[in-house]
């Protein structure tokens, strides 16, 4: 058996993948949930009928250059310009809505999110995830959104060898955020050596900073791409409404890290296929690479591109938009050598929100986003696996 690394960072995920790898899982956990998938998805659920050594292709997800739509394209634009504009503004929404629309994943370029603060959100990400695992799970950190592998897996195939920090934002604006028991931390000072300055509360506030300032301007570019593909389907005056129901309180930051894995790639998922269950998500990867996507019945491998972020439709875009946006299944691939991180925005309305429709008869009942939260819960709790929104086919 391949030796692990002895590290007090690290989270006991050898010692998950050996349970499920004695429980015999594999077999069990997969043909159980194939039953509950084809029951109730609507779209293949490549993940159920795939191995994961499926040959993979790579290649390079649609690239849009947003500057039009960003301050940063705005920048140093007189009004004589604002005809070719308008005319470049057309253009561009129009490719951000066929590669919702044909991919469900897109990269952009020019997107409004200094390439400097992104680097700085990895460095303290780093730093944050080096702390000592007894410290990340039960220090309070950062409202005690720590999470790590996959507590509800019953097979191999549902194990996801990561860990993550799930935060809400409202927990990182202003005071109500809990940074989490100071003294634990303390007690972890010797992990941080190459601090600018040695006091713990200091670095707290340096990492909530960066924090807020990435997830604000995250938010900034998720809104302007929900606005440009709402208008694309209703039309500029009501699209401009769109999204409801979503205010900085309401989304979700995630910062993830996928620890080199000493067992085969066939073996173990960095993060297991699922889709995501918000508007859409703005993710931040590094240069590792392990991020694949369905493409018809393929897996398709995307390849890093310096500067560029990744942009997907998650499933409350594809029911507003009557399936027009897809919400497509992506997972990540370990690595065995090298650990890979990654940073996604979730752009989500409150619960109490309404999903509706862009245009009636919809394919869906009417759900809440709560109502639809709690039922991809319970699917998982109960067969391990999400089903998400066939659950609420008419
Ligand atoms: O790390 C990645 O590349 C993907 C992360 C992701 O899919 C998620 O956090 O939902
Ligand atoms: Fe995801």
């Amino acid at each position: 058996m391949p030796a692990i690394a002895d590290c007090a960072a690290e989270p006991p995920l050898a010692d998950s993948y050996y349970t499920l790898l004695r429980l015999g899982g594999d077999d069990d956990g997969v043909g159980q949930h194939d039953d509950a998938c084809t029951k109730v998805t609507t779209t293949p659920a490549p993940w159920d009928e795939v191995v994961i050594t499926q040959p993979v292709w790579e290649c390079e997800l649609p690239m849009i250059d947003i500057g039009c739509l960003t301050a940063a394209g705005a920048t140093g634009r007189g009004q004589h310009q604002a005809a070719a504009g308008a005319e470049e503004r057309a253009a561009c929404a129009a490719a951000i809505a066929a590669a919702a629309a044909e991919w469900g994943f897109f990269q952009v370029v020019n997107h409004g999110v200094a390439q400097e603060l992104l680097e700085a959100m990895r460095r303290e990400q780093a730093r944050l995830f080096r702390l000592p695992f007894e410290t990340k799970s039960s220090a309070g950190l950062l409202n005690d959104s720590y999470r790590w592998g996959t507590p509800t897996a019953t097979s191999l195939r549902q194990l996801s060898w990561s860990e993550a920090f799930h935060l809400p934002l409202a927990g990182i604006s202003g005071k109500a955020c809990n940074y989490g028991d100071l003294t634990s931390l303390r007690s972890a000072k010797q992990q941080y050596t190459d601090f600018a300055t040695n006091t713990i509360s200091c670095r707290v506030g340096v990492y909530r900073d960066v924090t807020r300032e990435v997830a604000d301007a995250m938010s900034r570019l998720a809104r302007a791409l929900a606005r440009v593909l709402g208008e694309s389907l209703l039309g500029h005056a009501a699209g401009e409404r769109f999204p409801e129901g979503c205010d900085d309180a309401t989304c979700f930051l995630r910062l993830n890290r996928y620890p080199p894995c000493p067992f085969s790639p066939d073996d173990a998922f960095g993060l297991v296929p699922h889709t995501d269950s918000d508007f859409l998500t703005v993710l931040c990867q590094d240069h590792v690479g392990g991020l694949q996507l369905t493409k018809g019945s393929r897996w398709v491998a995307v390849k890093p591109i310096p500067g560029a972020l990744i942009v997907n439709i998650g499933d409350l875009f594809q029911a507003w938009s009557n399936n027009r946006y897809k919400s497509v299944e992506h997972r990540v691939m370990t690595n065995a050598t090298t650990e890979r991180y990654s940073v996604a925005y979730f752009l989500c309305p409150s619960y109490d929100s309404p999903i509706g429709t862009c245009r009636e008869p919809s394919p869906y009942k009417a759900f809440t986003f709560g109502e639809y939260r709690r039922r991809v819960q319970e699917d998982v709790k109960k067969t391990g696996k999400k089903t998400g929104l066939s659950n609420f086919l008419v």
